[in-house]
């Protein structure tokens, strides 16, 4: 079990992070998600045991985790860390950067490992090839092989999926979703921890997410639980597409007056429909195809748009429309 409690780091007289707590079990995953510039890598390194925290304290099974400035080799050996460059040996191949992170082991116990290793991660085919000569995923892929060569009790991961297209994503969702369930001998399976500022991923994959805003963790849940009960319009924006509109906007919207008119309420595009009988009547300003569904912009009065998803593919820029506003799944977000 990973603890960290009342975390506060100050950069001269910039708060970067302000009273941070947050726990995580072996086999879990959780996902720090926030805009650029709120905290995400400094709780990360302060956790990972490579800067000091100006308060507070980070614990992993009881033990504490002892910042830079009382160790003499900053970090903790059962606390691994894929920085977001990756931060490979440039001059040895795949396979021998993976290799370097055993290298106090057994020759054969080596190979076998590294072989497993290669396989896990999908690198068998570029094992020869030099960092250089890699994709950014395949980077990626060596740097967390790397971190997990050794087992480990916690795997904290900066960004891991920002640089990479869709195919590379996926391919790291499942490979981490994998590795917290892996047992090696009779040790835990891994607990996880990333930072990202794209809740993409981690919606489908953390069984935690944390909003951190400004240093702070304004919110922890389950992604289901910030997705569709956000606190703030900041945690509903980070998590997804989300409609705000204010109370006094209900009755445009053919909902009944709920809330005080001042209030923020979020409504996710999904409960939001087409419907030839709907209460709203609106005009199509944009549409967005998706794919399997398109997101369509539709203007209701001079002051309010709403953003819906639909399956239909016939709807046009400039069609008049009917649309229904699912009132049960209002959220209110300050
Ligand atoms: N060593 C440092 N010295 C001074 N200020 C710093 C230092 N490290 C971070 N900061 C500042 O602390 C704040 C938080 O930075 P941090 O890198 O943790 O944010 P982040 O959420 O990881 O951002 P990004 O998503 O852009 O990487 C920022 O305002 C940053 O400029």
């Amino acid at each position: 079990m990973l603890t960290a409690t009342h975390l506060s780091k100050s950069f001269a007289d910039l708060a970067a992070i302000r009273n941070v707590s947050l726990t995580l079990a072996a086999g879990q995953i959780m996902a720090l998600v926030g805009a650029s510039g709120s905290g995400k890598s400094t709780l990360l390194n302060i956790i990972a045991g490579l800067l000091d925290a100006d308060r507070g304290e980070v614990r992993l099974d009881g033990g504490l985790v002892i910042g830079p400035k009382d160790v003499l080799v900053a970090g903790h050996p059962q606390i691994r860390v894929v920085p977001q460059e990756y931060q490979l040996m440039p001059n040895i191949s795949i396979r021998e950067n993976i290799n370097y992170a055993l290298r106090f082991y057994e020759r054969t116990y080596r190979s076998a490992r590294v072989d497993e290793l290669l396989k896990l991660c999908r690198l068998e085919a570029v094992q020869h090839h030099k960092p250089r000569e890699a994709s950014g995923g395949e980077k990626q892929r060596t740097a967390i092989a790397r971190a997990v060569a050794e087992p480990a009790r916690v795997l904290l991961l900066d960004e891991p999926f920002s640089h990479l297209d869709l195919p590379n994503r996926l391919i790291i969702r499942d490979l981490l979703f994998e590795l917290v369930r892996q047992q090696i001998g009779d040790q835990p399976p891994p607990a996880c921890l990333f930072v990202t500022h794209d809740a993409t991923d981690a919606l489908s994959i953390a069984d935690q997410i944390g909003i951190i805003q400004q240093g702070q963790l304004k919110q922890i849940g389950t992604p289901r639980e910030v997705y569709f009960s956000p606190k703030t319009t900041y945690a509903a924006r980070m998590t997804g597409p989300v409609n705000v509109f204010r109370g006094k906007h209900l009755s445009v919207l053919g909902l009944p007056p709920t809330h005080p008119s001042e209030a923020f309420i979020g409504l996710r595009p999904e409960h939001i429909s087409l419907a030839d009988d709907g209460p709203v009547a609106g005009t199509v300003q944009a549409v967005f195809f998706q794919g399997r569904q398109s997101e369509l912009d539709v203007r209701v009065s001079r002051y309010v748009s709403v953003r819906l998803l639909t399956e239909r593919d016939d709807v046009q820029v400039g069609d008049q429309v009917r649309i229904h506003l699912n009132g049960n799944r209002l959220m209110s977000i300050g």
